[in-house]
């Protein structure tokens, strides 16, 4: 690799094709502008520099998407995967409601994992939307990882995904996740069910658990792969906005200990973040001093919901500030004021204005 400061190019740049590239390796490239003078200066403003780093031989590069019921183990398989903690998990179903990204750096490749709601019959609007979602990020992947956990049996809902998947003419990877749960009898005979779902290009056991397989997954999703200089600098794990990393530590924090049902029925949206070193507008925190501002809001749909949020005399709030502040502080490497608020928007999942405030 050069010495050469690696400034990773935009999609634009990306598009202006091989020719500006140099083989030699690092070198600036200026872009043409039509705001160009007539002695031939470049304007600061159109002037794009462009540094290059060597891409090796054979490098790979796409995206995969995972899709599976609620609770398959995708967020789980992608953290195993990157390596770090990127999508929110919990025990309950259907609490992923972004496409958050993983990206896998190797010295040969990049996989950019786009983490999905799981697929299901929907029931309310939002649940429409999140199909249409995932049906939008999977006409869009180089790879589909299809998830079905080893320890439930292949249902119908497992069927309804596998049916849409026939239809993507992408190439599917059939992953067996969670086989760490049963017996090896029992894992093979999972994996014959698997195989009798559909025309899968690999079937993949895994135990994102354990960290069994990971990586013999990860060379057959790469081996699906173009040809590609990598995507996304090297160096980030996700390209999700801060806001939606802090969202999901907070909803994450909020649905630990709680009824089945309110998993559904809780939006967290991040209202504001001020940083005082150096926002000089927005609502700053008497007391909060030095430490980046973060406003929360956990919006459900009932009073009864609210309640349960906040506790008595407020004390499950205060927890779930405590949990969520650390893992905040620990994502932002800085100490961090953190303020929650509870409220109730009535049955936000079916109005469409709701959805369209809280970013569905
Ligand atoms: N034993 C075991 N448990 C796992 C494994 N992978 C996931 N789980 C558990 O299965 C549950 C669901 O995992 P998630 O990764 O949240 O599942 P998901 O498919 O992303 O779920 P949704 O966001 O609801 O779609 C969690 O309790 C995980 O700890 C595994 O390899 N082994």
């Amino acid at each position: 690799m050069s010495d050469a400061p690696f400034r990773f190019p935009s999609d634009d740049e990306l598009m202006a094709g091989p020719n500006a590239f140099d083989d030699e390796g690092a070198e600036s490239v200026e872009d043409e502008h039509e705001g160009q003078d007539d002695d031939g200066a470049l304007p600061a403003s159109a002037r794009v520099e462009i540094t290059v780093p060597e891409v090796p031989e054979g490098h790979r590069a796409g995206f995969a998407c995972l899709v599976g019921r609620p609770n398959a183990g995708k967020s789980t398989l992608t953290n195993a995967m990157v390596g770090q903690k990127v999508a929110i998990t919990s025990g309950r179903p259907q609490t992923t409601r972004h496409n958050v990204r993983g990206v896998v750096n190797r010295a040969d490749a990049q996989l950019v994992l786009v983490d999905t709601p799981g697929l299901h019959r929907p029931r309310t609007l939002l649940g429409k939307r999140l199909n249409d979602l995932v049906r939008e990020t999977l006409a869009d992947v180089d790879v589909i990882v299809f998830c079905v956990p080893a320890d439930e049996k292949v249902g119908p809902g497992d069927r309804f995904i596998a049916r849409d998947l026939a239809d993507s003419r992408r190439p599917v990877v059939a992953v067996v996740t969670k086989a760490d749960t049963v017996s090896r009898e029992a894992l093979a005979a999972q994996l014959l069910a698997v195989n009798d779902l559909g025309d899968w290009a690999d079937i993949v056991p895994v135990s994102a658990l354990r960290g069994e397989q990971v990586d013999v997954l990860e060379d057959v999703l790469i081996g699906h792969l173009p040809p590609s200089p990598p995507l996304y600098p090297t160096g980030e794990v996700t390209d999700e906005p801060q806001a939606v990393m802090i969202a999901e530590l907070v909803r994450e924090a909020a649905l630990e200990g709680v009824r089945d049902e309110l998993p559904h029925s809780l939006a967290v949206v991040v209202d504001e973040i001020v940083d005082p070193r150096t926002d000089r507008t927005g609502s700053f925190i008497k007391g909060a001093g030095g430490r980046l501002q973060v406003r929360v809001s956990l919006v459900v749909e009932r009073d009864s919901q609210k309640a349960i949020m906040i506790g008595k005399g407020g004390s499950r709030l205060k927890e779930i500030g405590v949990i969520s502040r650390k893992g905040i502080e620990t994502l932002l490497d800085r100490p961090v004021y953190l303020d929650l608020h509870v409220r109730t928007s009535r049955d936000w999942q079916s109005d469409p204005k709701a959805l369209a405030r809280l970013g569905f």
